[in-house]
């Protein structure tokens, strides 16, 4: 059952795992924790449910949740160095599903180099690439595009999942000129632009067709997906809402048991106290984590200290190494109107759009994610200076650098004009931040430093990035249509140019990992075991993002869902 508020959960119920979130992965251990009859599971969840959110499901409209909303954490970074002293709003889904209800679809799984790092760094198999294939097969459902088009050719049935939970699919609203015109640049520009029929199949490099969560023009989110009907009714499955969970309690004197919740509606609602008998499962993500940890007296004994929380359990490294992908996006004039910008721009063609898609059962262009039809991994180049002037930090020889989504417009257009856009991700950033309390209010937003292009690699790998996109619209594919840059930045932009356009225009993606990082059981660094309990601590594991030690070369929902997966084994197998 879902409950809204605490007064609705039965008072009479014990449960055997707490999970903490009802995020992305925290639904999918609810799921399969709950597929033993004999396991009772409550989900806390600080936000309330996405149902009836037209944002929340009409994919396009993805856009549109950037903006500050009572469905999203509404954080602010402090002020970045990297980006002249910039603060920068970061938003988070706070909303059953967490950010897989609210982020913007794109299903990139990175390198089987990512996964196999990860085994390597944690001495644990059991995360690299050959090992996760079946929490691939687990997660994923290989579904129609929207219009039902023949998509030989456009991916490899092979190394997807046609039977698992999660949709996946192709874009179901063709823009023929820009991919015919994708298409010819793999051809012309072979070299750096190979066509890879699947970039999802471990080896990346190259231009692929889009991949995304969407399952027949709406969002598929671990809240549609592990909570949809056939789930949610268990009878073993609890689902409370507007539960926010202030701090862990040691249970009874057992210093290394935390199995006490503490919880509230809000900031001066009554705290409520609930306790496991089994296990708790921290998956409040990247942010939420860390934060949780502190307030709990879990973490680094200098920084609690200032707060006068007592430290009960010494890990220095919560909340600290921070990985997050700095992102730029690039929009060029193209002479067209038939891209999406006058949908962002004409309300009255939104709304008949709006009316298309509900008559439809999601089909028409607000059917398919913003990111459009093709994704591109580059490596810099061979005689990069970047990688001259720094060890590579990509995962193997076979990793991008550089992901650049191909979009046929710009998702914040100027009033006039029609444009064609390149968002550049550096998925292998250097640099690091932090997540660190502000007050003692779990209430009250922590300090996030994203630590954006703090590390001279960054700056140099985004300049390098550039230049990657600027050869890939250079090429005659693109010839009388696109018509040039809509920014400042030209073939005759001087290096110091450059970096003052970096900094002023990068923004971060919402890819934070790391905060609760893995490490080899025993290591003094790190947050977690390969087995994702918290070191030192019996029965409290976080399964989340926070404990990816590196970020993969994608976006990262994927990579949630597949943590979702081998954790809720791991725990099953425990018990
Ligand atoms: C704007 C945006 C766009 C993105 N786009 C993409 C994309 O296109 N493709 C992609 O692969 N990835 C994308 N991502 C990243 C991806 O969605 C996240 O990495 C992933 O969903 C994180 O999952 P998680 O389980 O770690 O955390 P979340 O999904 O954030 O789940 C955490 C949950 O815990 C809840 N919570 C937090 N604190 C508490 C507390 N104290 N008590 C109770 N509940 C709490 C939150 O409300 C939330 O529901 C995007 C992210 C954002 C923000």
């Amino acid at each position: 059952d879902i409950y809204n508020n605490v007064d609705e959960l039965p008072r009479n119920l014990t449960f055997d795992f707490i999970v903490i979130g009802g995020g992305t992965a925290g639904n999918v251990v609810a799921n399969r924790l709950t597929e033993n009859p004999s396991f009772s599971v409550l989900v806390l969840e600080a936000g309330p449910s996405p149902e009836g959110q037209l944002n929340h499901t009409v994919p396009f409209f993805s856009i549109f949740l950037r903006e500050q909303s009572p469905l999203d954490w509404n954080y602010t970074t402090v002020p970045q160095v990297g980006l002249d002293g910039s603060a920068l709003q970061y938003p988070r889904g706070r909303i059953l599903g967490g950010c897989s209800s609210m982020n913007r679809l794109a299903y990139v799984r990175g390198s089987s180099e990512d996964y196999d790092r990860y085994a390597n760094v944690t001495g644990d198999n059991g995360w690299s690439w050959n090992e996760i294939q079946p929490y691939i097969r687990k997660n994923e459902r290989w579904t129609s595009p929207t219009d039902n088009h023949n998509t030989s050719g456009q991916f490899n049935p092979a190394v997807h999942g046609f039977h698992g939970i999660n949709s996946v699919s192709l874009a179901g609203f063709p823009s023929p000129t820009v991919q015919d015109r994708v298409i010819q640049v793999t051809e012309e520009l072979s070299d750096e632009f190979p066509f890879n029929l699947d970039y999802n199949s471990g080896f990346q490099l190259g231009v692929g067709w889009a991949q995304s969560t969407i399952k027949h023009g709406k969002r598929s989110s671990s809240f549609t997906s592990y909570l949809g009907p056939e789930f949610v009714g268990r009878q073993n499955l609890h689902i409370l809402l507007n539960a926010q969970v202030t701090r862990l309690l040691q249970t009874n004197s057992d210093p290394t048991e935390f199995l006490t919740v503490e919880f509230a509606e809000n900031k001066d609602a009554p705290r409520q106290r609930v306790t496991a008998t089994k296990e708790v499962i921290i998956s409040t993500g990247s942010v939420g984590t860390p934060t949780l940890l502190l307030n709990s007296g879990i973490g680094d004994p200098n920084q609690l200290s200032r707060f006068g929380i007592k430290t009960l359990i010494n890990i220095p490294d919560v909340g600290k190494n921070l990985s997050n992908q700095p992102m730029l996006t690039l929009s060029y004039f193209v002479n067209s109107t038939n891209t999406f910008d006058d949908i962002i721009r004409n309300l009255t063609l939104r709304s008949e759009l709006i009316r298309q898609w509900i008559e439809t059962d999601g089909d028409g262009p607000l059917g398919i994610g913003p990111y459009g039809t093709h994704q591109v991994f580059t490596r810099l180049s061979k005689n990069s200076t970047a990688l001259e002037t720094n060890p590579d930090p990509a995962a193997g020889p076979n990793t991008a650098h550089i992901q650049s989504g191909i979009q046929n417009g710009d998702i914040s257009p100027p009033p006039e004009g029609h444009f064609m856009t390149i968002s550049l991700s550096l998925n292998t950033p250097t640099s690091r931040g932090s997540i660190q309390l502000n007050t003692t209010d779990a209430f009250d937003q922590p300090l996030i430093d994203l630590g954006l292009l703090t590390t001279d690699f960054d700056v140099l790998a985004l300049k390098e990035g550039i230049g990657i996109a600027q050869r890939f619209v250079g090429a005659r594919a693109w010839d009388g249509y696109v018509l040039g840059p809509l920014s400042n930045i030209t073939a005759s932009s001087t290096d110091a140019e450059l970096e003052a356009f970096i900094r002023a225009n990068t923004s971060p993606n919402g890819h934070i990992v790391s905060t609760a990082s893995m490490s080899p059981k025993g290591a003094q660094h790190g947050v977690v075991d390969p087995d994702l309990r918290v070191k030192g601590i019996a029965r409290l594991r976080v399964v989340d993002a926070s404990i990816l030690p590196f970020v993969p070369s994608a976006n990262t929902q994927f990579a949630v869902y597949m943590v979702g997966e081998r954790g809720a084994d791991l725990i099953k197998a425990a018990w």
